[in-house]
This record gives C-alpha cells, sequence and structure tokens, in this order.
C-alpha cells in the first residue's frame, strides 16, 4: 500500500512512497542535474516549487552543510526515483515532505508535454490520494506569489568583508550564498540588502555597482527592486544573475514571459554571439526575458535562441540568466564576476546627450 500521493493539474494521482511526511502544494518543476542537490535544495529561487530530480538517485554523496546556498530547504517539496535515508532525514528535520519510488520519467515527461503546473502532495502514514487532491486544488498560480521576496530575503542590510576592491550593492531578492561569496573572494565588500529597499537605502551605501540577485517567482513581481534599478539607471554600472536579469530589463523598459517548463540543469549550452565560443552553464529559471529593451543581446541559449545574456555599454549593465557561480554545475563562468568588479571599478558612466 502507498503512504504517499502526488496529486497533478491534469486530474492524475500518482502513488509513492512517503520519505518526509507532511501535505504542501507547490508549482511542479524538474531539474536534470545529476549533481548538486544539496545546492539545488537550498537554492531561494526554488521557494513555492515541487522538485523533481530526474537523476535517478539523490543523495549518495551525503548531506553536509557547506554546500548548502541559503540556512533553510526551499522547495516546498520534492521527488526523486530513488532518496537516499541521508538526504530523506534531512528533509524530515525541515518539514519539508519528500517521495520517492515514483516513475521520475511519466512526471518530466508530463510537465515537458503540459508545462510546469500545479501540484499536491500528501506523505506519511495517513495520507490519501483526496489530501494530495485538495493541496493541488488550492496551488495559486506563481504569478499570484506576489510578495514572494518577502520569504527569501534578508531583513536588514548585511555586509560581508572583502578587501575594499569595490562596494557592491547586492539587492537580495533569494540571493544564493555562492553568489555573495563570488564577490567577496574577489575582493568585493558586498552589502546585502533587503529586496524591497528604497533608491535612498541604496545609495546610503554609496556602492560601485548595484548587483540584482537570483530570486524565486514572477520579477514582474519586483516592484522595489524594478524601482531601484530606474532610480540608478545610467548613473551606477549594474549587474543581474537570472532574476536580477530579468528585473533590469524590466526595469529599463523591456519584458518578461513565463516558459513552459524553463531551464533547470547543469548542462544548458550558450553562445556568446561576440567570441562564438559555447560554454556549458547552470539553470534554474521558468521565466525569460522576451523583449530587451535598450539592452544589446550577447549570449544565447543553444537548445531553444532564449537570452542568456545581456549588455549596455552605454548603461554600464552586464547581466546573465543563467548561474555563473557554477553551485552546482561547470565553471566555464566564474569569469562573469571579474567583469562585474571591472564594471565596479570603472570610471562612471559618461551620460548619453
Ligand atoms: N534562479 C532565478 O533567479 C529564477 C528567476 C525567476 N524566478 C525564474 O524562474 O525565471
Amino acid at each position: 500500500m502507498s503512504d504517499a500521493y502526488i496529486a497533478l493539474a491534469d486530474g492524475r494521482v500518482l502513488e509513492a512512497r512517503a520519505r518526509a511526511p507532511g501535505r504542501t502544494r507547490g508549482e511542479l518543476v524538474f531539474t536534470t542535474a545529476y549533481t548538486g542537490y544539496e545546492e539545488s535544495l537550498t537554492d531561494p529561487s526554488y521557494a513555492e516549487q515541487i522538485l523533481t530530480f530526474s537523476y535517478p538517485l539523490i543523495g549518495n554523496y551525503g548531506v553536509r552543510s557547506e554546500r548548502f546556498e541559503s540556512e533553510s530547504v526551499q522547495p516546498r517539496a520534492a521527488i526523486a526515483r530513488e532518496l537516499t535515508d541521508d538526504v530523506a532525514e534531512w528533509l524530515a528535520d525541515e518539514d519539508v515532505p519528500a517521495v520517492d519510488h515514483v516513475d521520475t520519467r511519466e512526471i518530466v515527461t508530463t510537465v515537458r508535454e503540459e508545462g510546469a503546473m500545479a501540484c499536491g502532495i500528501a506523505a506519511g502514514p495517513d495520507a490519501t490520494p483526496e489530501d494530495a487532491v485538495e493541496e493541488m486544488e488550492a496551488c495559486e498560480p506563481m504569478s499570484d506569489h506576489v510578495d514572494i521576496g518577502a520569504q527569501v530575503s534578508v531583513t536588514e542590510t548585511t555586509v560581508y568583508e572583502g578587501d575594499g576592491v569595490a562596494d557592491v550593492a547586492l539587492l537580495d531578492c533569494g540571493a544564493k550564498g555562492s553568489i555573495i561569496s563570488s564577490l567577496t573572494e574577489r575582493g568585493a565588500d558586498v552589502h546585502v540588502l533587503p529586496y524591497d529597499s528604497t533608491p535612498e537605502d541604496v545609495a546610503d551605501v554609496d556602492p560601485d555597482v548595484l548587483f540584482v540577485s537570483n530570486g524565486p517567482g514572477d520579477p514582474e513581481n519586483f516592484i522595489a527592486a524594478q524601482a531601484v534599478v530606474d532610480a540608478f539607471a545610467g548613473d551606477l554600472p549594474m549587474a543581474g544573475i537570472c532574476l536580477g536579469q530579468q528585473v533590469i530589463t524590466s526595469a529599463l523598459g523591456g519584458s518578461t514571459e513565463k516558459m513552459a517548463f524553463g531551464h533547470r540543469g547543469v548542462n544548458q549550452p550558450v553562445k556568446d554571439l561576440r567570441t562564438e565560443k559555447v560554454v556549458m552553464t547552470t539553470q534554474n529559471h521558468g521565466y525569460t526575458v522576451a523583449d530587451t529593451g535598450p539592452l544589446e543581446v550577447t549570449q544565447v541559449n543553444v537548445n531553444d535562441d532564449t537570452v542568456e545574456g545581456l549588455d549596455s555599454e552605454e548603461l554600464d549593465v552586464i547581466t546573465r540568466q543563467y548561474h555563473p557561480e557554477a553551485n552546482p554545475g561547470p565553471h566555464d563562468s566564474l569569469g562573469f564576476f571579474d567583469e562585474v568588479l571591472e564594471l565596479a571599478r570603472s570610471e562612471p558612466p559618461v551620460a548619453a546627450d
């Protein structure tokens, strides 16, 4: 007899095995990453989502907090073909439901064909299929989580000291820890500011560069971050990763749209249009830039041509849709952080006529 159920928006209820008990709901997504489960499970960009691992065995090299990207588990639940006891115990301790012994290939195929969808999970000795369906029916579309930044951001400005190479004002929309450490390791002092900071809060830090972090949910809901970008456009160099690219683009007059099922994995090929070089990248996003506004496309996804990198020499802006900090994933793009700090040290941009 099953003791866990997964209800999908298409009406199906799948049977599974409970590994960490509980009931929950979220947007069903999958990652094809074959490593890095600790980093993925602590990536704040997974807030309000249920994460399915397409790789069949999750947990085979243990659980170590040094590899965490934030202080807690971020997806609402985890689904795998097989979870080790280490991972199951970690998720149970964190009150995050987890299930395995389910055909994850079928789940991935369904999401690829029908798109990311509402999902409900009920796991544990008393769980019923009806509980899972009830959860699924209560699941709100991602764009309805209008204040999702509040779930993942710092509430007070926190400074991470580097070597005084530059002062980075990092708007924390749900930043992965290794984005901050990638900057401090290169000598920058990183001022991590709440996602809803005002332009005045940012001015108080007197930064050399504004950095908009990754984060969960619909970028159009990050109104305060967009207002900060708008206030400093042309006066302060800017950089962004993932949600950061999306927020900067929208604030400068471009737009974003939801993808069918997004990109989540560690082998997404990205081509740099200037060098024609292709690199492998780590990705985790469900939205993409639709209209780039005043920004120039510098990098594209080889699989589907979506925008992966944007630039404006006039506005001193440089952004990436993927995750150059590479936790988990290939280290091909770590040089992005050097480019950001070069931007920070450059002369202030000359105002356009
Ligand atoms: N990793 C991220 O920053 C994700 C950005 C955004 N929430 C998306 O899904 O597209």
